[in-house]
């Protein structure tokens, strides 16, 4: 294993800044030439993450973890690569300013093997302690193996990153706060302009409190694990992994590192990973009161299964049935999975076909969970790249199969029972605009029921109601959106 210690990067606290956006490539798949090794092992395995998400769309999680299988890679080595990997893609936008004003050229017309690599380079030089002169030969070397026409150029760019400090650099590139607020923002806390002015709007247009919640977009999250009822108790699972009772969610245990994976409480099926906004919204759908029948839930959007582990617990614990609805066959599979031993029936469909379906007719359910698919704003903290690949065109079909859904759900549901819907994007046009239009579209009629009632007392900071927008600045949670809806007739 290679020994990092003489330049292992050490947090510099700064955070992240952001810039214009992002760039797919359209690279064959290529790796690492054989002959002279290129850098080491862990910066390998982040230029070839780095690389695949560029290349191939992928997500930094799934294939960084699949690369330090492949390398074999463990630890401290382990810990780097995932510290340069998701640096490098959360603060992209401002390193490719920086790599394009070194490099006299727009990134675009960089040789993507090459240009991958010396974001991973300017990563380093301007976010870590690893000192320059490594930074600087570690970068050429790989270049040389990736493109080996570049590495002239590579050292070069480098060696201008390497002269600016970091806050010279944003001095240099970020428009005036006064004459262009949100540009400045963009470059400072390395979000792109069009998802900084749809958080600002969703916080009522103040730009202080929009750039607390950069700041805390830039955070790597903690691990959130969700007791389940019935099955676990929260404070003993803390107790038992050596974490801490979470702050709101009845359910919730906050880890204080290392992986959930080798916990035996999630091999045994008592607990899960989830973010607490995603217990507290899921939760807050069977919190209310209900007169009549309660024992149909309906999960319309369930995979990966986290909010269908939640509710297949509690309705295990109250008689309950669960009928989980997801599109996607290997999804429904992982709900599967994620529900077993609980009174849950998966079926893989289209949910806007349920309340038109012959098996699942219209006024079948007590209880129904809209978690639509969204452009996932609200969780930028947990995918590093997700925030530069996301653009505003994916609005219109996601608006578009929202309203659909919830128009399901509101046909699903019968008279006096709840619909929840909740998105993990707070952009206004995913929640109050499409919550506002699904009701309309469905000629269902139904009302509001005040969101914060169903949440645990005394949480902080809900708004005026009745529906309910999280944040991770203000809650530690991912940025959860919850309306909930009761049929009248
Ligand atoms: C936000 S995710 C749901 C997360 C899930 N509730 C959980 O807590 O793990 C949205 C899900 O809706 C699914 N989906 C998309 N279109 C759908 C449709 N028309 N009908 C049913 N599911 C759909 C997606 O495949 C995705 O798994």
């Amino acid at each position: 294993m290679t020994d990092h210690k003489a330049d292992r990067p050490r947090h510099t606290g700064r955070r992240a800044p952001g810039g214009p956006g992002y760039l797919r490539d359209d690279r064959s798949g290529r790796a690492p030439r054989a002959g002279r090794p290129p850098s080491d092992p862990a910066r390998q395995a982040a230029y070839e993450a780095i690389a695949a998400v560029h290349r191939d769309d992928a997500y930094a999680n799934i294939v960084l973890s699949d690369i330090l299988r492949g390398l074999g890679l463990s630890g401290r080595d382990a810990a780097f690569a995932t510290e340069l990997t998701y640096g490098t893609l959360r603060a992209l936008g401002t390193l490719d300013l920086i790599v394009a004003d070194a490099a006299g050229r727009d990134v675009a017309r960089i040789d993507p093997p090459a240009r991958d690599a010396l974001r991973l380079g300017a990563y380093q030089l301007l976010h870590t302690r690893v000192p320059a002169h490594a930074a600087v030969n570690q970068t050429v070397d790989l270049v040389r193996s990736v493109a080996p026409g570049a590495a002239g150029f590579a050292n070069a760019v480098m060696r201008t990153i390497s002269e600016t400090p970091f806050d010279e650099w944003l001095t240099r590139l970020a428009p005036a706060y006064d004459e262009d607020p949100v540009g400045n923002l963009s470059v400072l806390h390395n979000h792109p302009q069009w998802i900084i002015r749809a958080f600002a709007e969703a916080l009522g247009g103040d730009l202080d409190d929009t750039a607390r919640l950069l700041i805390e977009d830039n955070q790597a999250p903690i691990v959130h694990l969700c007791a389940r009822p019935g099955r676990a108790e929260a404070v003993e699972l803390a107790d038992e992994v050596d974490g801490q009772p979470g702050a709101f969610s009845p359910y919730s245990v906050y880890l204080n590192g290392g992986s959930p994976r080798e916990l035996s409480a999630i091999h045994q099926g008592r607990a899960h990973v989830q973010d607490e906004g995603s217990q507290l919204v899921a939760a807050a759908l069977v919190a209310a009161p209900i007169e009549g029948t309660d024992n149909r839930w309906l999960d319309l959007c369930a995979g990966p299964g986290g909010k269908a582990g939640l509710l297949g617990s509690i309705a295990a614990l109250r008689g309950a049935e669960v009928t989980a609805v997801e599109v996607a066959e290997h999804r429904a599979r992982l709900v599967e999975h994620a529900t077993e031993g609980m009174p849950v029936t998966v079926l893989p469909m289209d949910g806007r076909s349920v309340g038109r379906d012959p098996d699942l007719p219209e006024e079948s359910f007590d209880r129904v969970l809209v978690d639509a698919p969204c452009t996932g704003l609200g969780s930028l903290r947990r995918r590093p790249e997700a925030r530069w690949r996301r653009q505003p065109s994916d609005l219109p079909a996601l608006t578009k199969l929202q309203r659909e859904l919830l128009v399901a759900a509101l046909r699903a549901v019968r008279p006096g029972g709840l619909v929840a819907y909740v998105t993990c994007s707070p952009h206004l046009v995913e929640t109050q605009v499409t919550v506002t239009e699904g009701a309309r579209r469905s000629g269902v009629e139904a009302d509001f029921v005040d969101a914060r009632t169903l949440l645990p007392p005394g949480m902080p900071k809900l708004g005026p109601g009745p529906t309910v927008q999280l944040w991770p600045h203000r809650h530690g949670t991912d940025a959860m959106f919850l309306a909930v809806l009761r049929r009248t007739a």
